[in-house]
Parts: C-alpha cells; structure tokens; sequence
C-alpha cells in the first residue's frame, strides 16, 4: 500500500510518499513560500541529494497539483501513475474536542474541521485547503485526517481549565488542547518498545523541541497535562513565539503601541521567542554559534529558553507525582546536545544523572543517562509523517 502524508501549512506544503509493506519512503520533499514571490518545491532525491525546483505557486490546489506532477516525472517520478497512490492522510492540526483520534475524511469531518478554524486560524484553513485539492486532483482516494490535538484529550479538566469566567468555555471552547499529539503520542509509545517496560505504570516527560516546542506529562500511555493551550503559542520559548507571558504584558504593549489583536498575535507568534530576543535569527544554530562566539544577547536568549524547559519538566514531575523517563525529541532535542544537558544540569535532585559521553548522540535512539540515573534520559527522533501514514493505513485496513 501507498500512502501520500500531506502537511499543509498556510505558505508550505510538506509531503512524504510511503510504501507502507515496508515502511520505505520512496519519495520526499516541500513547497515553500505559497502565493509569494520565489515559491519553489525542494525535494529530498533517493541519494539524498536535494534539488530545488522553481516555480510559481500561488494556491493550494496548484501546489498539490505540482507534487502530484513531481512524483510521476520522467526525472524524479516516484510512481508511474498517481493511481498507485492508495491513500492520503493529512496533518490536521485543530480537531478541537470533536476527534480523540484519526478519522477517515468525509463530509461531516470537514465540516467540524472548518468549525475549529476559529480555534486554529493560522493552520487548519490552510489544512482544508489541502484537503480539496486532493478531492478535486483524486477524487477516488481516500483521506484521512490525524490531528495534533487528538492525543491531549485525555488531560482531566483542571489541567485543560484557564482561570478566566466559566461561561468563555461553554460559549467558545476556550481551553488548553495541546498539539504536537502525534509526536507526542508516537514517542511515548516508541521509547516504552525501546526500554522494554510496560506503558501503564510509566510516568514520562516528552519534550518536543523544534522550531515549535512543547512538553507533554504522560501517565500510563496518556497526556494527562501538555504545555501548549489554545493555540501553539502557550508554553515553552520557542524560535519565533514568546511561550507563556502575563496576559498584562499583552494588554499592555497593545495599549501603548495602538496594536490591533492580530497585530499583536503576529508579534506573539512571529516576532518573539528566540527571534526576539536574540534578534539576529530564530534558528537554534545559530543562536548557538553566537553562544560559542561570546555573544551576551545570546548567552541570555539560551538561558531563557533552556530554563523554560526546565521549570516545565520539574512541573511536570510533580503533576504525575514522579518521573520515570524524560525524553527529547525535534530538531533540537535530537541533535543538540549541549541543550540536553543545560535542561538536566538542575534536575538533579529528580535522582537525574547525565552521561556526558552517551549525550554526543544525534538523531538516533539512545539513553543518555548514566546506569545509576533514577530517571531514564533518553533520546527518541520522532517520525510523525510516518505515524500519519501507519494510521492512515490502519484506518484503510478497518474499512476493507
Ligand atoms: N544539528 C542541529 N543542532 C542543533 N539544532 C538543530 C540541529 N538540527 C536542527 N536544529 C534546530 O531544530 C529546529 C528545527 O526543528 P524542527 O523539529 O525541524 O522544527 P519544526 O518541525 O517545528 O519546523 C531549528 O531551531 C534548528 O536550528
Ligand atoms: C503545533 C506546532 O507548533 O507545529 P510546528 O512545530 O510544526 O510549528
Ligand atoms: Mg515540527
């Protein structure tokens, strides 16, 4: 079976093609800058090798319709037909509190997913968009949809709950949802299968760290506490968004500046976390190339964003009365190392013990705590793309 994972941003789309018997992906790559000047699709080819391939692109549907068009050419064809193509499943990232899990996609599924654009305005149009163009490009394949949201919906109504008059819950759905699910919920699994321990009875710390990051507390295979709330801002410091700040602070600048709401969502989103305070860049290496380099704005940016993840996973402990593993995944808790370590340096009285040695590991799976660690620290690359399409096909399979 060949399933196409589709992950539609509001000026990107990202895809992989899997063929799923043997978990190969057979083709790769993005689309960037939708309905902007330079768009152009970069694809991964089978040696590695990436390849940048101009064009203009300036809606969805024409940017499905040129990954479609990429995965049949003479050159870089990955199938011969799009007919081999058995299934797409899309990353969606609001389900709100209607999907706990993935659902094959159909009338009433749109219809709930256009329902929580109000809660994910940046990302779920963008999600539907997706979703058209590959009912109007292949009308006959079936699509399902995994939402980031579907795994935190197990967390119990004081964690989920903000503190602001009830009746804003009962008439918009204001509350904590989390995202980042699939990663969360693929690496929870993946690292009990790596440990050989049981999910029920496991307290685990998953810290997604990406360009967007966020912590989960999962107990017993379920989120029951997450640090992102509403929308993907809340929590951790992240490369463009401030993370938690005083609803006052907001109030504030908008007040002194005259900034209108999504003027002020834009600086919250775009404008803050790494990038705001480092100025010169939201991208993790950089900032730590400019740490070797003595640079003071950015000894204090790391601090802060180190310290973050700290405060949440000592939180977190205490919410589940203990940890068992703490674990990193994302394009930084896989790769920096340095990063692993600063977060644990005072988590030290959880009983954590890092290994300076096992802790130089990169992008595979690895313990990096010493023998003697009462936490096992461990490191996890997670694959949501590829937990897109194994549900996808689960989902297919049912059906059949
Ligand atoms: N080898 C590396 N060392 C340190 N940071 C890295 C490395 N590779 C990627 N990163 C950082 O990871 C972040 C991107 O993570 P990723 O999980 O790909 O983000 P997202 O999926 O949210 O776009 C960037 O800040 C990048 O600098
Ligand atoms: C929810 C979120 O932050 O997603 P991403 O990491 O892909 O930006
Ligand atoms: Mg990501």
């Amino acid at each position: 079976m060949k399933v196409l994972v589709l992950n539609c941003g509001s000026s990107s789309i990202k895809y992989k093609l899997y063929e799923m018997t043997t978990k190969q992906v057979l083709a790769q790559g993005g689309i960037e800058k939708i309905g902007l000047p330079g768009s152009f699709l970069k694809l991964t080819l089978p040696n590695g090798e990436k390849k940048i391939i101009e064009k203009d692109v300036p809606e969805h549907t024409t940017g499905v319709q040129f990954i479609f068009d990429t995965l049949t050419s003479p050159e870089y064809g990955a199938v011969k037909s799009l007919h081999e193509i058995n299934a797409v499943g899309h990353r969606v990232l609001h389900g709100g509190t209607k999907f706990s899990g993935s659902v094959l996609i159909d009338d009433a599924v749109i219809a709930a997913v256009e329902e929580c654009c109000d809660l994910g305005p940046l990302h779920n149009p963008a999600n539907l968009k997706g979703i058209y163009a590959v009912q109007q490009l292949l009308p006959e394949v079936p699509q399902v949809a995994v939402f980031d949201t579907a795994f935190h919906q197990t967390m119990p109504d004081y964690a989920y709950l903000y503190a602001i008059p009830y009746r804003y819950f009962e008439k918009y759905g204001i509350r904590r949802y989390g995202f980042h699910g699939t990663s969360h919920r693929y690496i929870s699994k993946r690292v009990c299968e790596f440990l050989g321990i049981p999910q029920e009875g496991s307290r685990i710390i998953t810290c997604h760290i990406g360009n967007g990051g966020s912590i989960a507390a999962v107990k017993d295979g379920k989120c029951i506490d997450t640090s992102m709330g509403l929308t993907p801002l809340e929590g951790l410091m992240m490369g463009t968004r401030s993370g938690d700040i005083d609803g006052g602070a907001i109030t504030y600048i908008m007040k002194k500046e005259g900034l209108t709401p999504d003027e002020m969502s834009t600086l919250l989103n775009k404008k803050s976390g790494v990038l705001g305070m480092f100025e010169k860049s939201s991208d993790m290496r950089e900032l730590e190339a400019a740490v070797q380099n003595g640079e003071e704005r950015a000894i204090l940016t790391e601090k802060m964003y180190f310290y973050r993840i700290t405060k949440y996973i000592g939180a977190y402990a205490a919410a589940m009365n203990g940890v068992d593993v703490i674990l990193f995944t994302g394009g930084v808790g896989e790769n920096q190392s340095s990063a692993r370590a600063a977060v644990c340096k005072n988590l030290e009285y959880l009983g954590v013990k890092i290994d300076d040695e096992r802790n130089k590991v990169r992008g595979e799976e690895a313990i990096i705590s010493t023998d003697d660690s009462k936490v096992k620290v461990v490191v996890i690359p997670t694959d949501e793309e590829l937990t897109i399409a194994t549900d996808t096909m689960n989902i297919l399979n049912e059906r059949n």
